[in-house]
């Protein structure tokens, strides 16, 4: 099982989402940035380090939610999901093929990574 982290990037009332490029696995799925926690890593230091490669952002960490384990079949993931503000950075895309800022009613459109369909009810389910 690989532990992965992931961030709701909270900016006014606009989420931020991200899209996974053709080259990536989960081809040009939508989903929470961030990524694998390293050896000796905290969760918390991995979602740091992962948006600042990715994005070029920073952020405040407010709470986690619940962790999704989802099995994709060749490898199986955890995904540890927080709650986070937007704090500085220009948005600078490393990987994705692209982003979007997009309000709670829009976020169920979109063609999510299958482990983030869980995080993004308890997140709607949330008042905020
Ligand atoms: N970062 C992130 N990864 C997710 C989410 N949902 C989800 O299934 N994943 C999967 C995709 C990848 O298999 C793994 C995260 O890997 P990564 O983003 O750090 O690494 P990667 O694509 O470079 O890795 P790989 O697929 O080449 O092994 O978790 C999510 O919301 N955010």
């Amino acid at each position: 099982m690989i532990d992965v982290t992931c961030a709701i990037i909270l900016w006014e009332d606009k989420v931020l989402v991200t899209q996974r490029s053709e080259k990536m696995s989960l081809s040009l799925k939508w989903e929470f940035p961030g990524g694998k926690i390293e050896r000796g890593e905290t969760a918390e230091s991995c979602l740091h380090r992962e948006l600042m490669e990715e994005l070029n952002i920073q952020v405040k960490i407010l709470r986690t939610l619940s962790p999704s384990s989802f099995d994709y079949g060749k490898f199986s993931i955890n995904l540890i999901p927080f709650l986070v503000n937007y704090l500085s950075g220009e948005i600078i895309l490393a990987e994705h093929e692209t982003y979007k800022w997009l309000s709670r009613n829009e976020l169920k459109d979109i063609d999510w990574a299958p482990a983030d369909v869980p995080i993004l009810e308890e997140f709607l389910k949330l008042n905020i």
